[in-house]
């Protein structure tokens, strides 16, 4: 469901297969402009592909990926990256030889060359778009730390600043609590929180408190397809969710 709003990207019965192995099958959805979009779904189930698709890592076997009004998964993957759409893997690649502020003014630039940016005088301007980034991402006070020196959950936030900074309109995040303490995962939900309706964003995450604290509506897959769709009490109570994924327990830690 898109609401009343723009949609941003719509996958029609898009496919892919395997040698043979269908992971994505025949799965319908769409996101609107200015969502924060979940995807769940039990191992196995077709998420991180259908991220793939839509980043252009896979190609879809049949069906079609529109965004923006555009075809793209006619395009090949460099030219996607260019339509606007950003991900953030679970690998960090931030430079962890460089301070967070020299990681934010690569991340900033849209040159391309490392080397270039490296050795680019930063004016005035630029300086306070980095210092708004790193306030937005909670690494105003880290500004001079080398990146070696974060904490996982810090640079999974630089990591997330330096896509900001590109300003793709279509943000993919694949697992952003992995590995985060208990205290990173509530910080990263207050992320999420502000990024709510500046940015869209499709979030894959198996924390289903985390996915309660940012969802506005999660989707659902099992086995390639789209299961369920709707808020976190809906999907909570949604008897073939719970057999599929989600148990008894519902989404969250009531
Ligand atoms: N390149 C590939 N070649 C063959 N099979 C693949 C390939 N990529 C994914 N698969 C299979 O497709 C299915 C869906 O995988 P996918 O990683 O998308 O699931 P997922 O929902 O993201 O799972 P998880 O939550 O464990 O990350 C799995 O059975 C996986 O083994």
């Amino acid at each position: 469901m898109t609401g009343n709003r723009e949609q941003l990207l719509a996958l029609r019965q898009a496919t892919v297969s395997f040698q043979g192995f269908v992971a994505v099958d025949r799965l319908d959805f769409s996101v609107a402009a200015g969502e924060l979009r979940c995807l769940i779904g039990p191992n196995g189930a077709g998420k991180s592909t259908t991220l793939d698709l839509i980043c252009g890592k896979s190609r879809i076997t049949s069906g079609e990926i529109i965004f923006r009004g555009e075809p793209i998964h006619t395009y090949r993957e460099f030219r996607m990256a260019r339509t606007g759409i950003g991900r953030k893997f679970q690998v960090p690649s931030v430079f962890r030889e460089l301070t967070v502020m020299e990681n934010l003014e690569i991340g900033c630039s849209r040159e391309p060359g490392v080397w270039h940016n490296l050795f680019r005088f930063s004016g005035g301007a630029d300086t306070e778009r980095l210092e708004r980034l790193a306030l937005l991402v909670g690494l105003q006070d880290e500004l001079s730390t080398q990146a070696a020196h974060l904490s996982h959950g810090q640079t999974q936030w630089l990591e997330i600043a330096l896509i900001l900074a590109q300003d793709p309109a279509l943000i993919l995040m694949d697992e952003p609590t992995a590995g985060m303490t208990a205290h990173e995962t509530n910080m990263t939900a207050e992320l999420f929180n502000r990024l709510r309706g500046q940015h869209t964003l499709i979030v894959v995450e198996h924390d289903m408190g985390f996915v309660r604290d940012i969802a506005e509506t999660i989707s659902v897959m099992h086995q390639g397809r789209l299961l369920a769709q709707g808020t976190a009490d809906e999907i909570s109570e949604d008897p073939g969710v719970r057999e599929a994924y989600l148990g008894s327990g519902g989404i969250g830690h009531a």
